[in-house]
């Protein structure tokens, strides 16, 4: 039975590319997903299995990574256009580049003006929090005579561009990983509070007021804390909140550390001081710990994936 070959393309899909641009201690972010597909001469790759048409899917893969750099991201469009015609122009048998790009976008963590004075600057300028609204969440329960209500948020996702460190930890025969001295920091939040309040006849804390005012401690705690470790990070979020709001006994965290690998732009001639990175989804370190108001038990579940 004779096949036709009919439309085909390819090429290396989902690239997940982080520019920072670095303005003295002012830092940008570009983070895109871009997707790459190839159309042209390709009968034979499919019909014979003779690659000679093909650049692999893997040098679109470099090619995105390398333009970051070269090029920088000024718009996704901007980017997808220097691409789409870098395919088409250098190589004879590919007639048709289509990139796709899906770009996440950050704003800036804005850090109240007291500590703002305390770190001794206008702003940090380093600490972003991805736009699209988190997913806040509560669980009340009563059994007649007390209540437990607890708090929290998930899906947050923040990113800290420098000021976070990590070395001095245990070398095994399996360890390969390279002590980072500037490294970025980057966690979707999961977190949950609980409220001291348990009975009705108690002053009731503001609900709304004490959701805006912990997830503001927060985030100025992550964005003003010099990291170590993403656990020292966690502390400090935690014990700002049981610190500034005498409503909350107890805080737990969940927070995936979504890492960030410098990529070695070396064989492409280009040198990367710390400005293309590619964003990796998984594996994931995932750091989770409870901060308790001192003499209280602990009662938030240690899983909370359901709560
Ligand atoms: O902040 C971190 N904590 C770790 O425990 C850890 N482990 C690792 O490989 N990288 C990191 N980073």
């Amino acid at each position: 039975m004779p096949t036709i070959l009919g439309q085909n393309q390819y090429g290396k899909a989902e690239n997940r590319v982080v520019k920072i641009t670095r303005d003295g201690d002012t830092h940008h972010i570009k983070d895109l997903n871009v997707s790459v597909a190839l159309s042209g001469e390709m009968d034979e790759v499919h019909l014979t299995g003779s690659n000679a048409n093909v650049l692999p899917t893997d040098t679109t893969k470099n090619t995105v990574y390398a333009f970051a750099k070269e090029y920088g991201i000024e718009s996704a469009e901007q980017f997808g256009i220097h691409l789409a015609r870098h395919f088409v122009n250098s190589q004879d048998p590919i007639h048709q580049a289509r990139i796709r790009i899906e770009e996440y976008s950050w704003e800036r963590i804005e850090t109240s003006e007291a500590n703002s004075k305390f770190i001794g600057s206008d702003d940090v300028k380093h600490s972003f929090v991805r736009k699209g609204q988190e997913t806040r969440v509560s669980e009340i329960t009563y059994n007649g005579s007390e209540w437990q209500v607890i708090s929290g948020l998930k899906d947050l996702v923040v990113m800290n561009s420098t000021n976070s460190e990590f070395w001095g930890y245990i070398k095994d025969k399996y360890t390969t990983l390279q002590e980072a001295y500037d490294r970025i920091l980057a966690t979707q939040v999961s977190g949950r509070w609980r409220f001291n309040w348990t009975d009705d006849e108690q002053r009731m804390p503001n609900w709304e007021r004490s959701y805006e005012q912990t997830k503001k401690h927060m985030l100025e705690a992550f964005a003003e804390t010099y990291s170590l470790s993403l656990q020292q990070t966690l502390y400090q979020m935690g014990s700002r909140i049981i610190n500034n709001r005498a409503e909350i006994d107890e805080v737990r965290f969940s927070l995936p550390n979504k890492h960030h690998f410098l990529v070695d732009l070396e064989p492409f001639g280009l040198k990367n001081d710390n400005e293309v990175y590619f964003a990796a989804d998984r594996p994931y370190g995932l750091i989770e710990a409870t901060i308790l108001r001192d003499g209280v038990e602990p009662k938030i579940p240690v899983d909370m994936t359901n709560l």
